[in-house]
Order: structure tokens, then C-alpha cells, then sequence
């Protein structure tokens, strides 16, 4: 296998002295969809948030593109082509879909074709059609879906999605999965925060489960889907 584009070990977290991550430690590779499964609390956010930076880790070693993120600001880490959609969609309410995505705009790698509006639109069909909408008349999925295209003009090349699925409506979800392979086919590589099963089983090509801050499988999906017993164990399902 190609060498990881995004490697974390030994990530441990707290807040205030109450510990929520163990010695997290996974791979993320080139162009893969990966999943971070695992109930409600078991440290899937906080995992997200601590590899941006956005949570002190007591414990982190994280290496992106083989640059360490070890002492990096959030922002640094984002420029080095690390997108993070956080689970509360920061969007600009007052601009339309078109302005928000603007504001994302950050120059492409060399050798990239860069992310453009209308790229976009074909990525996320619906974003298209409300494309001088503001941000404050579109729904939780529509909100969430120009989240991730606004992330996506800063040309990362690989995105962090904390519960992409969530809240929004089943034709969305679907729309949702449609657009995380089409990133997957554009090279992006997409590292997958899911309480949504069936959501998370359907796109991903491997798995990582947490429980209770600790890492207890990782592998490929087809694994995963195979081993009844952990996932009855771990994730109820
Ligand atoms: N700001 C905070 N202050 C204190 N404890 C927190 C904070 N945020 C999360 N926690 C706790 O840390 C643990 C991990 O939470 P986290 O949000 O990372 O889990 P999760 O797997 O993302 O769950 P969810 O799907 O509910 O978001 C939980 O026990 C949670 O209660």
C-alpha cells in the first residue's frame, strides 16, 4: 500500500482531568474513504478536533503529507491541504452559496486541476440550483453540503467530515454519498466521523472503530461488515 497521507499514533486527549482518548492511532491513505465508527461519545469529534488542533492533545504524534502536525496552529495544518467539516456547518448565513464559496477559494497544489464553482455544482447537483440563495433559507443538508464544497475550493487533499449525514433528510443522505465518491474519484481522500451505519458501510473502503476513546479495530470495510460479533459489541448494529 502507498505511503499514508495522513498517519496519527498515540493521540490521547482530555478535557479537564476526565480522559476521552487512549493512544488513538490510524492511517489514512491517498484517495481512500476511511470511516471513524463508534456510538454516541465514543471520541469520534474529539479525535477530529485534536488531529486539527482544535483540541490540546496531552499526547499527539500526526504527520501529514510527512509534515508533522505536532505543534501546528489549526490554520497551518488546513494549509498544508487538510479540510475539517465540523459537525456545526460553518457557513456565512448572510452570503449566498455563490459568496460562500468564494470565501473558501485558496490556491490548488502544483499539478492539480483547482476546485471551481462550477466544478462544484456538478459535484453537488442541488447547490446549483439555489446557487444565489443565502445561506440562511437553505436546509441542514443543503447547509451541510455547501460546508463541504466551500471546504473543498481550498483544494485540500484530504477532507475530515464529522457526521456528515446528520439531521438531514434521507434523499439528502443520498445525495451526500453520491458526493463523497465523486471527491473519492477526484483523489481526495475523506476520513469519515459516522454514527449512520448504513451510511458509513455503503461509501467507505476501510473502517476504524472507536469505544470509549480506544481504537478496537481497523481494517478493511468488507472486515468489518464480516465480523458480526465486534460490530454487535462496539457499534450495536
Ligand atoms: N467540551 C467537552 N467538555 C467535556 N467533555 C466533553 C466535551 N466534548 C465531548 N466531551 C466528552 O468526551 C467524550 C467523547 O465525545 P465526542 O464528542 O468526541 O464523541 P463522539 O463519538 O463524537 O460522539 P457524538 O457522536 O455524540 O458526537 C464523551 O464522553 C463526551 O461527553
Amino acid at each position: 500500500m502507498s505511503k499514508p497521507l495522513l498517519e496519527i499514533w498515540n493521540l490521547c486527549a482530555s478535557y479537564g482531568r476526565a480522559q476521552v482518548l487512549f493512544d488513538v492511532t490510524f492511517r489514512l491513505h491517498a484517495g481512500e474513504v476511511m470511516a471513524l465508527v463508534g456510538r454516541n461519545g465514543a471520541g469520534k469529534t474529539t479525535t477530529l478536533k485534536a488531529v486539527m488542533g482544535l483540541v490540546s492533545a496531552s499526547a499527539k504524534q500526526a504527520t501529514f503529507k510527512g509534515h508533522s502536525l505536532d505543534r501546528l496552529p489549526t490554520y497551518k495544518i488546513a494549509r498544508l491541504g487538510l479540510g475539517y467539516v465540523p459537525e456545526d456547518r460553518r457557513i456565512f448565513t448572510d452570503l449566498t452559496v455563490e459568496e460562500n464559496l468564494e470565501t473558501g477559494r485558496r490556491l490548488a497544489g502544483a499539478g492539480r486541476s483547482p476546485w471551481t464553482p462550477e466544478r462544484l455544482f456538478r459535484l453537488f447537483p442541488n447547490l446549483a440550483e439555489m446557487r444565489g440563495r443565502r445561506g440562511n433559507q437553505m436546509s441542514g443538508g443543503e447547509q451541510q453540503m455547501l460546508s463541504i464544497a466551500r471546504t473543498l475550493m481550498g483544494n485540500p487533499d484530504a477532507i475530515l467530515l464529522d457526521e456528515p449525514s446528520e439531521g438531514i433528510a434521507p434523499v439528502i443522505v443520498q445525495t451526500m454519498a453520491e458526493a463523497i465518491r465523486a471527491m473519492k474519484a477526484e483523489g481526495v481522500a475523506v476520513l469519515l466521523s459516522e454514527q449512520n451505519w448504513a451510511f458509513a458501510a455503503g461509501i467507505s473502503d476501510r473502517a476504524c472503530v472507536i469505544e470509549r476513546g480506544e481504537i478496537r479495530f481497523q481494517g478493511s470495510m468488507t472486515e468489518l461488515m464480516a465480523d458480526k460479533a465486534l460490530r454487535a459489541e462496539t457499534l450495536g448494529v
